[in-house]
């Protein structure tokens, strides 16, 4: 669908920042040790060379390998379909399609509709940063299955056309994928299974339940009966529910049939994608066997899950936060993987408050992931799911200010440029930002939705949508409609004004007091007029005596224990 910028005026008028909103509450001191590492640099997360890697990556997997005694009793071939599971370790599809034959090939189809454009705003549909990433998952992975006697197929060209012509050539009796949940990707299972049917040779399109700690069939509720508040799902599950062990892979998986032509990892180019560096701040490295790194080094070598729950809120860094999610989101690491991980470290280390917090957004990720079901795609309409009615602006020029960081609030401008040049925000971040393009600017919240799209390396149509819906206020839970004051968040998360320092360059040369107000112009070349004529820059905010910042959101719950 063609972009449509309306130029209606501002039903949410940008309002006044004001230093009354200020507390004082004090950061851990950890936000800033990791701070300090970052020193200016691009920081590759993991930190670990790839021989560290490497060898981190064979220890895990034969932790978690099953005995090579282990019997597989399948005939034939099978096709092992990826998609979100760009993984070898737990995974339950890999598993079912080498135990049902005697001989598997794996395939990915590099769709060329991920490389179009977002529905409503026409913005890309993957940025250049996810696209590198996603090219460094395949080549990871086609490393390990070669490990274990395999190797990866790549084709580019949709699934329907490819799975139907592999099923014919190979004989395959079962084409095997794990399941997706939301709209785009039903239509793909859809037209890959009536593509199977059509060629005729009685293949079967099997699916599996593999992205979440909780297994969909384990709930204790249909899942279209899913409960509208968090809390109640999460103290369900954790009540009636196991979380189920990972599956223990074998440590050969061959044979594989012979095949002319594997496939080269496609370079950016070939998919119509210019090459972007990171320049600064984060540098994640695609793949399991980095996925795998991260937590040996986030829970092990730097020994930081037992201060998780008291730093997970910095900006800051790679160390306040586990970093999981961009892993998470390709199905390079599994969730009941880090819950294993987690139970062994509180056995082997220390069990707390910080080692349970991280389980505990585990299950935030899982509610997204059933409540998409649930949903459907009320999650992508303006009204969300609970058809909200109300008028927002699709003002171009506003939104480019916001999506450029160049709203002339520091806050939120170190945040969109964070984003568009490591493809990574912190859930801090996320939550001001979505928060200001929404409530201060009053705009269309799935144009930050799809921006949001365009960039994450950690993508995810659950996730991602979820959340947008509960910061726009149109969620599935009345009671997520949660404003935040800019000027508070500054105060509480960057009090010395390190993390906007860090990404707006104008504001190291200020004094550290000054870098959040920095007053009008100050680093910008243009300043986008608002409805009330504030012309952005935390500067105005110094001086303001209006108390009526939180206007009519004033009454509404804070976040507390939220995502
Ligand atoms: C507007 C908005 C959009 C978001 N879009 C996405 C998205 O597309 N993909 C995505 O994975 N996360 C999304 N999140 C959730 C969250 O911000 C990221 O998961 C988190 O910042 C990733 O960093 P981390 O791995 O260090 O998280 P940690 O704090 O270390 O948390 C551990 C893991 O828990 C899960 N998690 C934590 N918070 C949430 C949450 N609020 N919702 C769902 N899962 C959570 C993630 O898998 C994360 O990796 C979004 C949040 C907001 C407010």
């Amino acid at each position: 669908m063609a972009a449509s910028f309306l130029s209606s005026p501002f039903s949410h008028p940008l309002r006044r920042f004001t230093l009354h909103h200020l507390s004082n509450k004090p950061v851990s001191s950890l936000f800033l040790c990791s701070a300090a590492k970052m020193n200016g640099h691009v920081y590759r997360v993991p930190a670990l060379d790839e021989e560290e890697m490497a060898s981190v990556a064979g220890k895990t997997f034969e932790r978690y390998a099953l005995p090579s005694s282990a019997k597989r009793n399948g005939k034939g071939t099978a096709i092992l379909w990826f998609r979100n599971d760009l993984r070898v370790l737990d995974n339950d599809a890999l598993y079912r399609a080498w135990s049902s034959s005697d001989t598997l090939l794996p395939v990915y189809c590099l769709d060329p509709r991920l490389f179009q454009t977002t529905h409503y705003f026409a913005f890309p549909k993957t940025g250049a940063l996810r696209g590198a990433f996603l090219m460094e998952c395949l080549a990871d992975l086609r490393k390990n299955l070669m490990r274990r006697g395999l190797n990866l197929l790549i084709r580019s060209g949709k699934p329907e056309d490819i799975l139907p012509s592999l099923a014919k050539d190979f004989g395959a009796h079962t084409v095997l994928a794990h399941k997706e949940t939301c709209s785009e990707e039903l239509q793909v299972e859809r037209l890959v299974d009536q593509g199977l049917k059509g060629v005729g040779n009685g293949t079967k399109l099997e699916f599996i339940w593999g992205s979440t700690m909780y297994h969909k069939d384990d709930l204790p509720f249909d899942v279209l009966d899913l409960p509208d508040v968090y809390t109640q799902f999460r103290k369900s599950v954790e009540a009636k529910c196991r979380i189920r062990s990972s599956t223990r892979i074998p440590i050969s998986l061959g044979p594989t049939p012979s095949v002319d032509n594997w496939g080269d990892v496609p370079t950016l180019s070939q998919l119509g994608t210019e090459l972007q560096e990171v320049t600064r701040g984060m540098r994640f490295v695609g793949g399991e066997s980095a996925g795998v790194g991260r937590v040996f080094e986030y829970f092990w070598k730097k020994d930081l899950l037992k201060v998780y729950k008291e730093t997970r809120n910095g900006m800051l860094g790679p160390d306040y936060s586990t970093k999981f999610s961009p892993w998470l989101a390709f199905g390079c690491i599994s969730p009941r993987f880090i819950y294993e991980e987690v139970q062994r470290y509180e056995s082997e280390r220390v069990a707390n408050n910080s080692t349970y917090w991280v389980l505990f957004e585990l299950i935030w990720r899982d509610y997204f992931r059933f409540l998409s079901i649930k949903c459907g795609n009320s999650l992508f309409h303006l009204g969300g799911p609970r058809n909200v009615q109300g008028e927002w602006s699709q003002d171009k020029k506003l939104f480019e200010s916001w999506r450029d960081g160049k709203t002339g609030y520091p806050i939120i401008d170190a945040n969109m440029k964070e984003l568009s040049t490591t493809g990574f925000m912190s859930n801090r971040g996320r939550q001001i930002v979505c928060s200001f393009l929404v409530r201060d600017m009053g705009l269309d919240w799935r144009m930050g939705a799809e921006w949001f799209e365009t960039c994450l390396l950690d993508y995810d149509p659950c996730s991602n949508y979820g959340n947008w819906t509960y910061g726009a206020g149109v969620g599935n839970d009345p009671r997520e409609d949660r404003y935040f004051s800019i000027p508070k968040q500054a105060q509480n998360y960057d009090p010395e004004g390190e993390y906007v320092a860090f990404w707006v360059q104008q504001l190291r040369r200020l004094p550290k007091e000054k870098r959040h107000w920095p007053g009008r112009l100050m680093y910008m070349d243009t300043v986008v007029p608002l409805k009330h004529g504030h012309g952005g820059g935390g500067g105005n905010a110094q001086t303001s005596k209006s108390g009526g910042f939180r206007g009519n959101h004033s009454g509404r719950r804070s976040r507390h224990n939220g995502p």
